[in-house]
């Protein structure tokens, strides 16, 4: 980022998406989207109030008034393009964040402001500020400020994760033939794929999930599947020694429960050691799964009894046996790009190259995997990745920011011919299978 100044263009291409191009999607994100967010988890903290007094007690009577007045002056900040400053010492990975703040005003000569530097990392970094405001309380550190908006799109889900509660119940307890197997790998993959439509940071918080029957909507939807390497990441886990599949997980509510539904079918039919569903470490980008999600999700499953409790019970019985299990690690939260994981923490890298297979969900998952460049969309998927191979690994993604690669010629084109806006809605998606 050498110059300083907004330039009426797009992102140029090989070049890092950020908001100081206006025609991005980055631009009317930060200037529109991310305030929005900022404002609901004001309107929460300042709407119930009592009730998270009377959960965490007197003491957060003070401090959610404190708390208010952070995320209000954080908001101003990017609103006003203000640079970005140092974190306090509050939380392990500080260290971490204040270097590379420091490595960037070096580079630039001058420290990064919001709508100049890149987009991924001043994205980031806004999440972790917002996490910073409750660090610096006792009593509401723990409070999850998007809390509210993930059970109410889990509540709103509930019809479609019905449906598809009775689907897997039914086929967990079956014996399906080789041909009926592949057929439901294919349409779990894609049921997954889809799921990753309902996240809540796009949208600014409001709920954007599917009206439909889930499992109707695989086989219509498939033209908007723009690259699927669907058969590679079959063929791979029917050809390789069973082991352990890693879950680098997206969003909690509608989306996870198609997630538990994907692994489950790869432990029941494909006889895979483990699943190990990778979280984040404090709330992120809104909808991101936090261990507690999946505790909550499990919980409140089990109280609709029926076909949903019965899937509940059964995921618990995996959770208790360590068939099924969550690891949290803060790398996810960082800002950096996954080429740079190898060097960052060797200790995730070296975890991850034991895998058999390591599924990335979702938008923010793929920005990272490709280093939120603006590459040529008919870059190699492999290359996109800029070294990072610890594993096979497929990214199920839903389009949802202006960056993509793994195309084949003329694809980008057709779906830019069918909607204008094909890179940000999510209507369009890809399963890019990378063998390492
Ligand atoms: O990773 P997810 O949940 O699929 O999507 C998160 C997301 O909506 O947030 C970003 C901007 O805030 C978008 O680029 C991205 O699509
Ligand atoms: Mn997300």
């Amino acid at each position: 980022m050498g110059q300083i100044g907004f330039e009426d263009c797009d992102t140029p291409l090989n070049t890092r998406l950020s908001a100081r191009y206006k025609r991005s999607f980055a631009y009317p994100s930060f200037k529109d989207r991310i305030p929005v967010i900022l404002t609901k988890v004001i309107d929460h903290l300042v709407r119930d109030k009592e009730s998270i007094i009377a959960h965490f007690g007197e003491k957060a009577r003070e401090e959610v008034k404190n708390v208010i007045g952070y995320v209000s002056q954080l908001k101003n900040e990017l609103m006003t393009d203000k640079p970005l400053t140092e974190l306090s010492s509050l939380g392990s990975d500080h260290e971490l964040w204040n270097r590379i703040l420091s490595d960037k005003t070096k580079e630039h000569s001058r420290p990064p402001t919001w709508f100049q530097t890149e987009w991924l990392y001043a994205e980031c970094y806004l999440y972790r500020r917002l996490h910073e405001a409750f660090l610096q309380t006792e009593a509401i550190k723990h409070l999850d400020p998007f809390h509210w908006q993930k059970t109410k799109a889990l509540e709103n889900s509930l019809v479609q994760a019905e449906i598809l509660a009775q689907h897997v119940n039914k086929i967990v307890s079956n014996n399906a033939d080789s041909s009926e197997t592949e057929q439901l790998f294919y349409e779990f993959l894609k049921i997954s794929l889809w799921g990753n439509k309902c996240d809540l940071s796009l949208s600014g918080g409001t709920e954007i999930c599917l009206q439909e029957n889930p499992l109707n909507q695989v086989l219509k939807y498939d033209s908007f599947i723009l690259a699927d390497d669907s058969q590679c990441v079959l063929k791979h886990l029917a050809d390789s020694p069973k082991g352990t599949i890693d879950f680098v997980l997206d969003n909690a509510g509608y989306e996870v429960f198609t997630d538990l539904c994907l692994a489950e079918f790869l432990l029941s039919k494909f006889d895979e050691h483990k699943v190990l569903f990778r979280t984040k470490a404090f709330p992120w980008y809104v909808s991101d799964v936090i261990a507690k999600d999946i505790h909550y999700i499990l919980n409140t499953l089990k109280e609709k009894k029926g076909e949903l409790a019965e899937c509940a019970n059964r995921w618990q019985s995996l959770f208790d046996s360590g068939k099924f299990q969550i690891v949290e690690n803060q790398f996810w939260t960082t800002p950096c790009v996954y080429a740079d994981m190898e060097e960052v923490d060797p200790k995730l890298y070296g975890e991850l190259k034991e895998s058999k297979l390591i599924i990335f969900k979702g938008d923010l998952n793929y920005r990272k995997l490709d280093s939120d460049i603006n590459w040529p969309p008919t870059t190699p998927f492999s290359q996109c990745l800029k070294g990072f191979h610890p594993a096979p690994l497929v990214s199920l993604r839903t389009l949802k920011c202006d960056t993509i690669g793994g195309l084949q010629p003329g694809k980008a084109e057709q779906a830019a011919s069918q909607s204008e806006s094909w890179m940000v809605t999510g209507d369009f998606a890809v399963i890019q299978f990378d063998s390492s």
